[in-house]
């Protein structure tokens, strides 16, 4: 489908277009670029030392931007293209050779800003890449305490990643204001963060530890009891640092894991919401892909976990407990306890008797459980069938338990038998496991058939009570699905960094730095909307305990997603410290660290390029977060994808601005090429990258100023590109297109059922005095049946044309106006002509039918 042009990272966005006609090396200066609009720090700096900085990209920005004659100074591994004016040699910065080559650079000078840009090589190992992206921030800081001036300015990339709070409490040590932001140019998909520091203090003395990675690092803890945070406070679960990648804090990285994984998860919705893709790699998995359940949806679905709708999220649950069931997952999980409890039973003999006494007693209690729930059963069944009232089977309850209550607990548990998610199985039922009381009641119907003491018939009975227990289970499920689902959601929300930046974007049109956040009391991600929308799932929380069996699958992973919602509202970033650090952390200066907030900020200097230009593309997107949604409705609920708008990603003001009526026009689905997009994006045979990519060509930044206007018409009008049209979407609108025919004009339409109308209306009557002829004793069977004949075949009768007299107007009726004298009924004035002219034509239709139709 049309062209795609790739690259390592993706795509080759808008911005490598805008640096290549800008002659930019790279377009990372973008990102220099949109951090000076906001923060101001080139325009007024007399010297800037640039750490990693090959191509030179920030170096050219930094050359046009500070004032003539500033000092430049680049360094990289690699060396650097020279630049005008740009002082630049090949170093490492992590070495003390670099720091005495910038000392020998900079003379007496000091420098009014530091930046840093520094990326290790990234190779496969993404952890070990982490980790040296931190040591880069660390060393490059150091660097910038000791060329910085008082006042000056440190801008520095870091990950996100678990060090990140640690490195950002560091900066808040040295700078007066510390923001975090992320440009719009930098890809959303990335997991790069620009801090910039400003208003260094220059303390005379540094604590060597503020810059020693050990001590940063290490000494943080995170309380045990979060279990997730927002993505700029990622979680620590251990002590020591864990250089292990991104994995239990950041939630950035494309993460893979094997259906298997999925399968055997006691948390299956946290799963899917923590990963990616699903892949078939393991010989077990490699054996389900082979399974006829194992349909095309589940594969797609698999392949894109992301936008994984209400639709298809309970398709891969159900999947999930075929599979459970095919692999005996439930059994293999509930042995042991079995057996534990066997093990239990081999104490003293003391214990041995309590032991048999008390199962002696369970017995009993099981049995008349038995007899009570088949009663209840079959009182249900007499309810069903009118035979008795709810207050009949009120009266008959032993103990004041109530009926009803025991049901909708049975169902519950059964809930779990129905969805196949747990290991109760109807039919691996037995009867002497020893079950808990809702068990039984929920039994009740099976086990009342093989119970002697009841021997009326019940088969029936017991299959009746299935049926409406499988409706009440199916209701459970729904519900428990919907938990479950929104489980999926908020999981996956947490993860995806986008949708945070997206959310932001829709939110704040200005960019701004997160000082703002805080000022909201952090309340973009701790108080996420999440939360409250995961309350009203949890709602019942009141659930009295007793009812969660412990067993259960389902309640299992309802209380994680609960434990996780629960987890997530405390989570406020609580960090833990350990020896000093604590003291630190303590300070006024490093409260709302823990809230740090990515920020967006408008692109304008995009727009300033590409000029009036319109992606139409970005028109097209679909956002379903009507779910989740927005999106977040979509989102939030999730909606089924999610696509987000064009506004929210790249802050286009000219997008902001369009009206509705505008928006209205672009998302018409009335040419083939935007219902063969639609297709495309709902088949997901495209998503929005692919789009926007699409919609860029050689001739997309033209500038336009200069040219006749008559010229730019005539280029809007023409020139764009000829999109992609499949038959299946022409089909489609075809049909659209010809059931709008088939309709009839509004006229017409009026006009036919008027006469329906006058037609039922004349058949009502009828039927009236044809009830008052049954009625009628004088007349015989035969006369009422022959006049409600007659009276049928009057009201259906079509009346007779009224029959239209022509009027010539001559002599006295020559300009008359008004009925002529004399003349009854429709009439119509012609002249002379046109009555010899009508005669004519009737005349010669009459010759032409009796020679068959010859002339
Ligand atoms: C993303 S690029 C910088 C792009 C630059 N800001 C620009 O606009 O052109 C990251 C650079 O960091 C450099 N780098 C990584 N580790 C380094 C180190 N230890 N010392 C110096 N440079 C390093 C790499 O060679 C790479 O050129």
């Amino acid at each position: 489908m049309g062209f795609q042009k790739k690259t390592g990272k993706g795509r080759l966005d808008k911005y490598y277009h805008l640096a290549k006609e800008q002659g930019y090396r790279a377009r990372s200066a973008f990102k220099l670029i949109q951090l000076n609009k906001k923060y101001n720090f080139l325009g007024s700096a007399r010297a800037l030392i640039d750490l990693c900085a090959a191509p030179g990209g920030w170096l050219q920005v930094a050359q046009k931007y500070m004032p003539v004659k500033s000092v430049i100074i680049g360094v990289d591994l690699v060396p650097i293209k020279p630049i005008p004016n740009v002082i630049t040699f090949a170093e490492d910065i992590l070495t003390d050779k670099c720091r005495n080559r910038l000392r020998q650079e900079m003379k007496t000078w000091k420098a009014d800003v530091v930046l840093h840009d520094g990326a290790p090589n990234v190779g496969s190992n993404w952890s070990h890449d982490a980790y040296s992206q931190t040591e880069l921030v660390l060393m490059s800081l150091k660097l910038a305490t000791e060329f910085l001036n008082k006042g000056g300015t440190f801008v520095t990339k870091v990950f996100r990643s678990k060090d990140y709070n640690s490195l950002i409490w560091v900066f808040n040590q040295l700078f007066r204001k510390v923001e975090a932001t992320k440009p719009p140019s930098s890809r959303n998909v990335s997991a790069e963060i620009f801090v910039v520091c400003q208003d260094y203090i220059a303390p005379k003395k540094i604590d060597p530890r503020f810059l020693d990675a050990k001590y940063v690092f290490e000494d943080l803890i995170l309380n045990k009891t979060q279990t997730s945070t927002d993505i700029f406070a990622p979680e620590k679960k251990k002590n020591k640092r864990q250089r292990d990648g991104y994995e239990d804090g950041d939630y950035t990285l494309y993460k893979r894991i094997d259906v298997m994984e999925f399968v055997k998860s006691r948390d299956p919705a946290g799963t899917l919401g923590n990963a990616n893709e699903m892949t078939f790699t393991t010989e077990e998995a490699l054996e389900v892909a082979k399974l006829p359940e194992t349909t095309e949806d589940i594969l797609l679905a698999c392949k894109d976990l992301r936008i994984l709708g209400k639709k298809d999220f309970r398709r891969l649950m159900k999947w999930r407990a075929g599979l459970r069931e095919r692999f005996q997952l439930e059994k293999a999980e509930e042995k042991p306890k079995i057996e534990e409890s066997a093990d239990e039973d081999d104490g003293s003999d003391v214990e041995g008797e309590v032991g048999a006494l008390a199962t002696e007693e369970m017995k009993k209690l099981r049995k008349e459980r038995k007899r009570l729930n088949a009663k209840r059963q079959r009182h249900l069944v007499k309810m069903q069938l009118n035979m008795t009232t709810p207050t009949d089977i009120g009266m008959e309850q032993d103990g004041g338990e109530p009926l009803f209550r025991s049901m909708t607990t049975a169902s519950k548990q059964n809930s779990k038998a129905y969805s196949g998610m747990s290991s109760a199985n109807m039919d691996d039922f037995d009867p002497d496991v020893d079950l808990a009381d809702e068990e039984l009641v929920e039994l009740g119907g099976r086990s009342s058939a093989s119970d002697d003491s009841d021997s009326e018939p019940e088969d029936e009975v017991g299959n009746n009570a299935i049926d409406s227990d499988e409706e009440q289970r199916l209701v459970e499920m729904e519900g428990e699905m919907d938990g479950l689902y929104s489980a999926y959601i908020s999981q996956k929300r947490e993860r995806d960094a986008q949708y945070d930046i997206k959310r932001k974007r829709a939110a704040e049109e200005e960019f701004r730095g997160f000082s703002d956040d805080e000022k909201n009391g952090s309340k973009g991600f701790n108080s996420d909307d999440s939360d409250s929308e995961a309350e009203s799932h949890y709602g019942s929380d009141s659930e009295p305990e007793q009812e969660l069996s412990e067993d259960e699958e389902i309640r299992g992973m309802m209380r994680n997603a609960k434990a996780q919602k629960a987890a997530k509202r405390k989570s406020t970033a609580k960090v833990e410290l350990g020896g000093r650090a604590a003291m630190w952390f303590d300070q006024p200066i490093f409260k709302g660290v823990g809230s740090v907030n990515l920020d967006d900020i408008t692109d304008d200097e995009a727009e300033q390029v590409s000029g009036k230009r319109k992606r139409r593309a970005d028109d097209m997107d679909v956002d379903d977060s009507g779910s989740d949604a927005g999106n977040t409705a979509s989102d939030d609920d999730a909606s089924d994808f999610e696509i987000a708008s064009a506004n929210e990603d790249d802050g286009d003001p000219n997008e902001v601005e369009l009206k509705d009526e505008e928006r209205q026009a672009d998302y018409d689905l009335a040419t083939p090429e935007a219902m063969t997009m639609i297709r495309d994006l709902a088949n997901r045979k495209t998503n929005k990258h692919e789009l926007i990519d699409k919609h860029f060509n050689r001739y997309t930044f033209n500038d336009t100023k200069g040219l006749p206007d008559w010229f730019v018409d005539d280029e809007q009008q023409h020139n764009k590109p000829a999109l992609p049209v499949s038959k299946e979407a022409v089909r489609m609108l075809r049909e659209k297109l010809k059931a709008l025919d088939a309709r009839p004009i509004k006229k017409v339409a009026e006009a036919k059922a008027r006469k329906k109308m006058r037609a039922s209306k004349r058949i009502a009557n009828v039927q009236k005095k044809a009830e008052s002829l049954i009625t009628n004793e004088d007349m015989t069977e035969a006369e009422k049946a022959r006049s409600i004949d007659r009276m049928i075949k009057r009201a259906t009768k079509a009346k007779p044309k009224e029959k239209v007299t022509f009027v010539v107007a001559k002599n006295a009726n020559r300009g008359l106006k008004g009925r002529p004298k004399g003349v009854k009924g429709k009439y119509r004035m012609v002249d002379s002509r046109m009555k010899k002219d009508l005669r004519a034509q009737k005349a010669k239709e009459k010759r032409s039918k009796k020679n068959g139709g010859r002339r």
